[in-house]
């Protein structure tokens, strides 16, 4: 019989390779990674990844006086997750150990490194953990991001990643106070209701009734800011032209729009189907690539929730600085410029585009508004569309609304997001 906690710990660490050192995304990887876990086990191996990956600068840190010269990988990875485990968690030094040397015995690359690791992981000073600096982006992306913001500003967003992100829903009736009441949570100034992370989703009252949705804050303002813009929304013809798994799209069709979902992955669209069918709400669903597929009829309104690097999910998705390097970057920003010019060939003269991304990064959301501007003279910037209630004048900017992670701190931070709104002329 395998000793008891081993199980969720081997394949925490399997993930950890995956992300580490195959460049893989949890998002790609779960649940179906863990479908072989009871339930209790599969929540406490993934809530390890993800706090090893969260935390793995910090451990690295503490780890460095102990050891002569850097461990592989794998080595790394055990040795990481067990001071996690020690210092986040608390947990007892000899189960971590007994369990980290363990499991190192069991694989080819990590067996001559297990009397190291006991040694290591039993000398290691876990009281210096609060004294050890907050994990730092990786400098492939912290570079790009203090020459976007400064350096004083990536510390508080750094502060923010390690804070984590609490759970958003979006009300299906607007009504955030009533459902803040029912399920527990606060009611933010715009109109989302926050609750502690480990709520148990599925549990929630209203889940199987589709009274809401999870949306982090940041990602439900821009759909909220279209639908205000589009005033009355009720019957407007509207394109979310990159839809699933559908957050946005529920919210224009709550908004009483007549709503065109499109997007390129199937897979991705039975998300989509799935929250249309339990929240009651309707979409019309195209499975297709934006850069070939063409309308019947132009739009009154479109909302281009652009593919990005996702860097504005660092607090959510600590395994994206570990899992890519930036080599992307260039493909998207094209796609994203792609994806802009279609965009207004499909818009209605008077028609409304709102552009967002859940990036961090001002290549892909206010160069990109600044260069659109430039080939298209027939777009105008409408700033005040994106003044729905609680946002922050603070929070605009020349070319939209610039949302960061360190924002509302004391409520428990925010997604980044870059939100611009353009009305094509009349
Ligand atoms: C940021 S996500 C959209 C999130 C969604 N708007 C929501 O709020 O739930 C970007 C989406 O773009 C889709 N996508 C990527 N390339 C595409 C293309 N060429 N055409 C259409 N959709 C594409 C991806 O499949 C992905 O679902």
């Amino acid at each position: 019989m395998t000793k008891p906690g081993l199980a969720p710990r081997r394949s925490a660490l399997w993930l950890l390779g995956q992300v580490t050192g195959e460049g893989r995304l949890l998002s790609e990887l779960l649940p179906r990674a863990l479908d072989k876990l009871p339930p209790e086990d599969r929540a406490r191996a993934q809530r390890l990844t993800v706090e090893t990956l969260r935390w793995a600068d910090r451990a690295d840190r503490v780890l460095k006086p102990f050891l002569k010269k850097a461990p592989n990988l794998p080595v790394r990875n055990a040795l990481r997750m067990a001071v996690v485990e020690m210092a986040v968690d608390g947990a007892a030094a000899h189960g971590v150990v007994d369990a980290a040397v363990t499991l190192m015995g069991e694989t080819k690359k990590t067996k001559p490194a297990a009397g190291l690791a006991n040694a290591v992981l039993r000398k290691v000073d876990v009281a210096a953990w609060d004294r050890t600096q907050l994990p730092k982006l990786p400098n492939w992306l912290r570079g790009p991001l203090i020459a976007g913001y400064g350096r004083r500003k990536i510390e508080a967003m750094e502060a923010a990643h390690a804070a984590g992100a609490p759970l958003d829903l979006t009300p299906k009736d607007g009504d955030a106070a009533a459902l803040g009441a029912r399920v527990g949570g606060v009611a933010l100034p715009t109109g989302s209701v926050r609750l502690d992370s480990r709520a148990q989703v599925t549990a929630l009252p209203g889940f199987e009734s589709g009274d809401w949705w999870v949306q982090d804050a940041a990602a439900a303002t821009p759909a909220r800011a279209l639908a205000g813009g589009l005033a009355p929304a009720t019957g407007a013809r509207v394109l979310d032209m990159c839809a699933a798994p559908g957050g946005k799209t529920m919210q224009l069709a709550a908004a009483g729009a007549e709503v065109t979902a499109l997007d390129l992955s199937e897979h991705r669209m039975t998300r989509v189907a799935e929250n249309l069918a339990r929240t009651g709400l309707s979409a019309k669903t195209v499975t297709a690539d934006a850069l070939e597929w063409t309308p019947d009829a132009p739009f009154d309104a479109i909302l281009l929730d652009a593919p990005c690097s996702a860097t504005g999910t660092i607090r959510r998705h600590p395994d994206l600085p570990h899992a890519r390097d930036g080599a992307e970057f260039a493909g998207l920003f094209a796609l994203q410029e792609a994806m802009l010019d279609r965009a207004v060939d499909w818009l209605k003269p008077g028609g409304l585009l709102v552009y967002c991304t859940c990036s961090l990064l001002p290549d892909e959301g206010e160069v990109q508004i600044e260069e659109a501007l430039t080939r298209h003279p027939s777009l105008r910037l409408e700033t005040d569309v994106l003044r729905v209630p609680g946002v922050e004048d603070g929070w605009l900017c020349d070319e939209g609304l610039r949302l960061t992670p360190d924002l509302w701190k004391d409520r428990g931070g925010m997604d980044g997001f870059f939100i611009a709104a353009l009305r094509k002329d009349a």
